[in-house]
């Protein structure tokens, strides 16, 4: 049913153990890159499950369903069944297990956490401008984000550019990709070893170089260097295709939406959305009584729902989630890609990859009893711990569980729109005074890390039996007090993100796999600008060219367009395998992203149990990349409500603070100011398991 995350990271990685995960055997940073997550289509392995209409949507395309097929398949693809169709946990791809404690997350700790009602980090990043100078690559000329007047004179220059270039475009359009490969082969890009910040190139009159030359566009006569984003103007084919593309769209009134599903371990994320892929009629009935019959012989009975998701032989042994799974369906308005992220700790890494590509998220809150507890203020609190002061304030209060972390971190990734799914109230009798102390004690939470009241929905709903899922509740003791909207509706509510289609190219790499008919693919979300087969693509690191030779899109094969915020899988011609990986970035090969090494960021410290000092060894991760480095500077303190600049150079920092500090990054990570490119601005830092900041890229500064 689900394409998991790409990890180069095989079964014998995942070394935990089922009892007792080993929390002390990974102290230091080593965690696996997180991988990707895209349903596969006709580029990889086929879903095993069949897709059907549903009959809650309308006229609903075949829903791509992709089996988990990951960057190992490029050495290694798993055996085919006779049907051509993957084995079920062919794929193997799991992270190393890093057992931690949790970071702890309560009310209480939170120190003018991010206010997004107020001005928040991302808001004082954008209001404070760049706190230094980019000086990533030439020529150094500052950049800011596009305004909307901008956007539409670059709108009307790629109209203007349209018309007059009528001839030339219909020719360029017409472009073949063999020619567009022929180009390639004259184009030598030479990645500058150290700071990656210029290429060399050296070009024959009809590559790209020259197309580049012709437009009097590349700076520094013939060096690929990072130019101002508002520079970019779309070539004038791809420009008249994005037009439509968005025109034929408005008309037909569903938009993509990533949808990410988190929540504390076992809180019930993978029982209810394979359940409700199955009310979707995304589930065959044969592959239900399949998973009842398996799982029963298993022992894991329970586990049957969470089966269609939890593909992997060992996820469905432990009864854990491990991997981001993808699955796809549609609702009246959306056509949902889908994002089942896993609860246990050791796992928040490729949580991070999944809530990092989504535009909204599902809260899973456990409603039984203690079940709240245990994922807000951390394992081992019971019941009534609230009342007690558990997970109160001061540096030894025990850690909050991953209903806090989760929440926390996909707000930092860019996450505003939350619907809190309440489930197990099956347990305690469908008890409306439970929802409510839950929704009374997670709400305050929620606005000090950033949601908006109005932007956070809650419901309840059990997937077990069913109910509140695509039809009303049917149970009287449910349907007795909720009179709200079903978990369809509550997705349905949710407002896609502008796409960001002005931008130059831009797309992380999630998932680096072995197309069915030949050739390497990649899977990831589009953050900027659009492709189309025959799109000329430049990797960083690396700066390897590449051309797009067919595309997978929200799981339409052959698609002849990807916009920003639409899962792709590319099929590249022109490139090396090896040089593909996750945390790469495809894109525009006269805009290519900054590779950096030392950068400035607005970072809010989170709950820390020791100071923070300069030479703090971190991981950063931001979009699908994670690298090893250190907090090389700590420059100032910020006023947490305004951003504005209150002590320079501070010895430490304290949780609840608001900083700027400088990270020197032991390899170089494609990124970008967070005034930018959103996407590929934030940051999470973490160290020992636990996430100690989250923030913002001000500057790049090498
Ligand atoms: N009674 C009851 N049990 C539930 C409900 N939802 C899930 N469960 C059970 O809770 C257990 C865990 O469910 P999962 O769906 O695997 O939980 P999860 O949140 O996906 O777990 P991870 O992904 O590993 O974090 C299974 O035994 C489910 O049957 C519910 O609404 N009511």
């Amino acid at each position: 049913m689900s394409r998991k995350q790409t990890q180069l990271y095989g079964d014998d990685d995942l070394d935990y153990d089922e009892e007792d995960y080993d929390e002390d055997a990974y102290d230091d940073w080593d965690e696996p890159v997180a991988g990707p997550a895209v349903a596969k289509g006709s580029h990889g392995h086929k879903a095993h499950v069949k897709p059907k209409a549903s009959p809650h949507k309308p006229a609903a395309p075949a829903a791509a369903a992709g089996a988990s097929a990951l960057a190992q398949a490029l050495s290694d693809p798993p055996p085919l069944r006779p049907d051509g169709k993957p084995q079920r946990g062919g794929n193997k791809h799991l992270a190393s297990a890093h057992h931690h404690n949790s970071y702890p997350l309560s009310p209480g700790h939170q120190q003018g956490g991010f206010e997004f009602n107020t001005p928040s980090p991302d808001d004082r990043a954008k209001a404070a401008g760049p706190a230094g100078r980019p000086t990533v690559g030439i020529p150094l000329a500052p950049s800011k984000t596009p305004t909307v007047k901008q956007q539409q004179q670059a709108a009307a220059a790629r109209k203007a550019a349209s018309a007059a270039e009528g001839a030339a475009a219909a020719l360029h359009s017409q472009h073949s990709i063999d020619e567009a490969l022929h180009d390639l082969h004259d184009l030598n890009l030479a990645a500058q070893p150290g700071d990656g910040s210029s290429v060399s190139v050296s070009s024959s009159s009809n590559g790209l170089a020259a197309d580049a030359a012709r437009k009097g566009s590349r700076a520094g006569g013939g060096a690929v260097a990072w130019r101002p984003l508002e520079d970019y103007c779309m070539e004038a084919d791809l420009a008249r295709d994005v037009d439509a593309a968005l025109a034929s769209e408005a008309g037909v009134g569903r938009r993509g939406l990533h949808l990410v599903v988190m929540g504390h371990v076992d809180a019930g994320k993978s029982t209810l959305m394979g359940r409700l892929l199955s009310e979707l009629g995304q589930v065959s009935q044969k592959e239900v009584h399949k998973n009842q019959k398996e799982s029963a012989q298993a022992g894991k009975a329970s586990f049957s729902w969470a089966w269609v998701l939890d593909e992997r032989p060992e996820e469905r042994a432990r009864g854990v989630t491990v991997d981001v799974a993808v699955a796809r369906f549609n609702t009246r308005g959306h056509s949902i890609t889908l994002l089942d992220a896993p609860g246990h700790r050791d796992f928040v890494p490729n949580m991070i990859s999944g809530a990092g590509l989504a535009d909204a998220a599902l809260l899973l809150v456990d409603g039984s009893p203690g079940g709240f507890e245990a994922g807000f203020y951390g394992e081992g609190a019971a019941a009534g711990d609230a009342a007690a002061g558990f997970g109160g304030l001061g540096p030894d209060a025990p850690p909050g569980g991953q209903t806090q972390e989760h929440a926390q971190l996909a707000r930092s990734l860019g996450v505003e729109q939350l619907a809190v799914v309440i489930s197990k109230l099956d347990t305690c009798d469908y008890s409306q005074e439970r929802f409510e102390y839950i929704r009374s004690q997670l709400l305050p939470f929620l606005k000090t890390v950033g949601f908006r009241e109005s932007s956070v929905q809650w419901l309840p709903a059990v997937g077990p039996a069913g109910q509140n899922l695509v039809a009303p509740p049917s149970e009287p003791l449910l349907l007795r007090w909720w009179k709200g909207p079903t978990l369809v509706q509550a997705i349905d509510a949710f407002k896609p993100k502008p796409r960001n289609t002005g931008a130059p190219l831009r797309m992380p790499v999630h998932d680096v796999f072995k197309a069915r008919q030949g050739g390497v693919c990649v899977g990831g979300k589009l953050e900027g600008g659009a492709l189309k087969p025959g799109s000329k693509l430049l990797l960083v690191p690396g700066y390897e060219a590449a051309v797009v030779k067919s595309l997978e899109v929200n799981g339409q094969d052959h698609a002849p367009l990807a916009l920003a915020g639409d899962s792709a899988d590319v099929l590249l011609s022109g490139i090396d395998a090896s040089a593909l990986h996750a945390g790469a970035v495809l894109c525009h090969p006269e805009f290519p992203v900054h590779l950096a090494v030392k950068f400035t960021v607005q970072v809010l410290v989170l709950q820390v149990p020791l100071p923070i000092l300069k030479g703090h060894a971190v991981t950063i991760h931001a979009h699908t990349a994670r690298e090893a480095g250190v907090i090389s500077a700590l420059l100032g303190l910020c006023d947490s409500k305004t951003g504005q600049h209150r002590q320079h150079k501070p010895r430490c920092l304290l949780s609840g603070q608001t900083a700027l500090v400088e990270v020197t990054l032991v390899r170089p990570m494609p990124l970008e100011r967070f005034a930018d490119v959103k996407a590929l601005g934030r940051i999470a830092l973490r160290e020992g398991g636990r996430t100690v900041a989250v923030g913002v890229v001000t500057s790049i500064n090498e």
